[in-house]
């Protein structure tokens, strides 16, 4: 299951990933917002991260405008590894490196073609489970 959600900057991109998670029958649970009026991105990372924390949801994809405020407030949270990728190869490289849970996708820099291979990629590439690997990412987790 796949925790989607986003404040007004990424609500039509998360519209958009949406028709793109259903016509490839991937499940998902969006928790919002549900309309463009303005509202606060921390809210919705929340949501999103609590869903992954508490193990409702396996990965989870948030948008806000620029996709930064959405990552930063969503690596704050203890046992989130949020990734803002903007690109395919950083999407592949952070399921691969750095395990990431997260996609953060920015709804006003990244064209909706883009953002579906990037979620397309970030969905389907597992962890590299290398040694290296978990060994930065415990450090990271042991703070
Ligand atoms: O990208 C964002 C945070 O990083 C927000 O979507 C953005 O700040 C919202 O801006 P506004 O309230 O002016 O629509």
């Amino acid at each position: 299951m796949i925790a989607i959600g986003s404040d007004h900057g990424g609500f039509q991109l998360k519209q958009e990933i949406i028709e793109y998670l259903e016509a490839n029958k991937v499940e998902y649970k969006d928790y919002g917002c549900y309309d463009e009026k303005s509202c606060d991105y921390p809210d919705f990372a929340k949501k999103v991260c609590n869903a992954i924390v508490n193990k409702e949801c396996e990965k989870g994809i948030l948008i806000c405008g620029t996709g930064i405020g959405i990552s930063i407030t969503a690596n704050k949270i203890k046992g989130i590894r949020a990734a803002l990728c903007h690109d395919c190869f950083s999407a592949k490289a952070t399921r691969e490196h750095n395990n990431a849970n997260i996609l953060a996708l920015g709804g006003r820099i990244v064209g909706s073609e883009l953002a579906k291979m990037i979620v397309d990629i970030f969905l389907n590439t597992e962890f590299s489970n290398d040694e290296r690997h978990i060994r930065r990412i415990n450090k990271i987790e042991s703070n």
